[in-house]
């Protein structure tokens, strides 16, 4: 089907289509990679295919053959440099299907627990928070909302104790051997401490938020858990959402955007 004639170019509706689609995936590709290392190797990958295209026009032949070859294994080499910008890609066409809404599919394909539907007991969790927070003792608590995070209680010590404050203050505590890292509250009961988090490289973090914020960011990239953040150099509170990072917030605005996020049942 003829859309219309440039030249002795025959354009038709279906080529409009393609290069549409080309410039959104493109756009998109652009606005992952923005701003990170990943942007420059990006650029750099583009005018190596564009002077590909360039020499293989010109009918070079040898130096076709070997651009041919740099690029197949740059593919490669792309989806290894850009892990992290195509798990956010297909993390978002994940959420933004909400697929991962449909109970049967939780339960069957992603391997989710019913459990972890449960309501968490936020009040000792505040209180915790309130009293780390005024105490400038620093704190990160990870909420499991329905992702399975099993794999990251065993980077740490494993607890499995009933939820209550004096635990976690004992916990994050100076003293304590299990003061680093972060606490895993999973099923309602403390599941773990001192657990590794994956670290987020968002460039637009201020820089004045160190890694435990980033831990956060990183960990909320990853799974659907919520993760409070309590600063040690300032008591602040912040709160980790879905790959957004919430700074300063107050105990009833932490307390309002936990109760939506954890307990109100998704559209
Ligand atoms: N990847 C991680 N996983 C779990 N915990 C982490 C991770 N990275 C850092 N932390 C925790 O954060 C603590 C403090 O790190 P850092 O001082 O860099 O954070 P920050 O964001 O500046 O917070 P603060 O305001 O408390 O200083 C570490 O001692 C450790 O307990």
């Amino acid at each position: 089907m003829l859309a219309f004639r440039l030249g002795f170019l025959d354009i038709g509706w279906l080529d409009l289509l393609d290069i549409g689609l080309v410039a959104f995936l493109l756009y998109q590709i652009y606005n992952l990679v923005r701003g990170s290392v990943a942007s420059r190797v990006f650029v750099g990958y583009l005018l190596v295919y564009l002077a590909y295209l360039l020499v293989k026009a010109l009918g070079l032949n040898l130096t076709t053959t070997i651009f041919e070859y740099f690029i197949s294994v740059g593919a490669l080499a792309l989806i290894i440099i850009f892990q992290q910008e195509i798990r956010r890609f297909l993390m978002l066409i994940g959420k933004s299907t909400n697929l991962s809404s449909n109970r049967w599919i939780r339960r069957w394909l992603l391997r989710q627990s019913e459990h972890t539907n449960e309501r968490i007991a936020l009040k000792p969790i505040l209180d915790t928070c309130r009293t780390l927070s005024a105490e400038f003792s620093g704190g990160l608590l990870v909420l499991q909302r329905h992702d399975d995070l099993e794999k990251f209680a065993q980077s740490g010590e494993i607890i499995d104790a009933d939820l209550s404050k004096p635990l976690l203050l004992a916990i994050f505590s100076q003293y304590s051997p299990l003061h680093d890292g972060a606490v895993l509250i999973m099923r309602g009961r403390i599941r773990a401490a001192r657990c590794i988090l994956p670290v987020s490289d968002d460039d637009e973090l201020p820089p004045a938020l160190g890694f435990r914020h980033r831990a956060a960011l990183g960990m909320s990239e990853a799974t659907d858990a919520a993760i409070i953040a309590i600063s040690e150099e300032s008591g602040r509170l912040a709160l980790a959402l879905n790959g957004e990072l919430y700074t300063n917030l107050n105990q009833a605005e932490l307390e309002n955007r936990l109760e939506r996020y954890l307990h109100e049942p998704r559209g």
